[in-house]
C-alpha cells in the first residue's frame, strides 16, 4: 500500500496546511501558541459582544443533545448540546466568511457552522477532529469533502468556572473568552493527521459555555 492510500488526502492536507499557516503567520492579530507539537493560533476580539450574544441566542434555538460517530451522548463522551446553523442565514454567512478570510480558505471547504452549549457538568472528552479512515463512516466522509484540515472555533462568552479547551498532549488550556477565535491544523506539515491535536472541551463547573465551530475539509464539503 502506498502512503497516500494509508493517509488519504495527504497532499491536500499539506497544501491547505501551508496556505493557512502562511496566512496566519502574516496576520499581526494572530497569536501562535508556542509549541512544536501542533499548529494552534488565537485571534482576540474577532467578534463583537453583540455578535456573540446573537449567536448564543441562535444556539439556544438549534441545540439538541450532541451526536458523535463513536461514543454517544449516553456514554458521557460528548454531553453538550449542539446544532447546525441555517447556512442560508445572512448573519451566519457573514460570520462564516470572516472565518474563511482569517484562514484564507475558500468557503466551499467549510462545513456548516455548528453551535454548541455546555451546562455545568457537560463536556467533550479528548478527541481528534480528523476522521479515522479505518472507521465505517469514512466512505461517506471521503465523498463528502474528505479529511478535515483546520478547525476554527469561536468562544462566545466568559465561563464562571471550568470549560477550558485543553490540548491534552500539548499541555495547554485555553480559557473561554468572548469573541476569541481559536484555529488549529489537525494535520502535520507533511499532511498526516496529527495525534497531538487531541483536545477536549473540559467540564463546565459553573455558568454556561457557548462556542461555534467550523471544520474545513480538504475538498469541497457536501
Ligand atoms: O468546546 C470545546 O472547547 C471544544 C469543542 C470541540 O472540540 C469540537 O467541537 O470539536
Ligand atoms: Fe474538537
Amino acid at each position: 500500500m502506498t502512503t497516500s492510500t494509508m493517509t488519504p488526502d495527504k497532499d491536500a492536507l499539506a497544501r491547505v496546511g501551508k496556505s493557512v499557516r502562511k496566512r496566519l503567520d502574516a496576520d499581526p492579530k494572530a497569536y501562535k501558541v508556542p509549541t512544536d507539537k501542533a499548529e494552534i493560533y488565537a485571534i482576540g476580539e474577532f467578534l463583537s459582544a453583540s455578535e456573540c450574544k446573537k449567536l448564543m441566542m441562535m444556539i439556544d434555538v438549534v441545540a439538541q443533545p450532541s451526536t458523535l460517530y463513536e461514543g454517544t451522548y449516553k456514554d458521557g463522551f460528548r454531553t453538550s448540546y449542539s446544532g447546525n446553523f441555517d447556512s442560508h442565514d445572512q448573519f451566519v454567512q457573514g460570520i462564516s466568511r470572516r472565518m474563511d478570510d482569517a484562514l484564507g480558505l475558500p468557503g466551499k471547504l467549510g462545513e456548516t457552522i455548528q453551535g454548541q452549549r455546555y451546562l455545568p457538568g457537560q463536556q467533550f472528552k479528548p478527541h481528534h477532529d480528523y476522521f479515522y479512515p479505518t472507521e465505517e463512516y469514512w466512505e461517506r466522509e471521503r465523498k463528502n469533502g474528505g479529511q478535515r484540515s483546520w478547525t476554527a472555533m469561536l468562544f462566545l462568552n466568559h465561563v464562571e468556572a471550568g470549560g477550558a479547551t485543553n490540548f491534552t498532549n500539548v499541555g495547554i488550556n485555553i480559557e473561554p473568552k468572548p469573541g476569541v477565535l481559536l484555529a488549529w491544523n489537525n494535520a502535520t506539515v507533511e499532511g498526516i493527521p496529527n495525534e497531538d491535536t487531541l483536545h477536549a472541551g473540559t467540564p463546565v463547573d459553573q455558568g454556561v459555555k457557548y462556542v461555534i465551530t467550523r471544520w474545513y475539509r480538504t475538498r469541497k464539503w457536501g
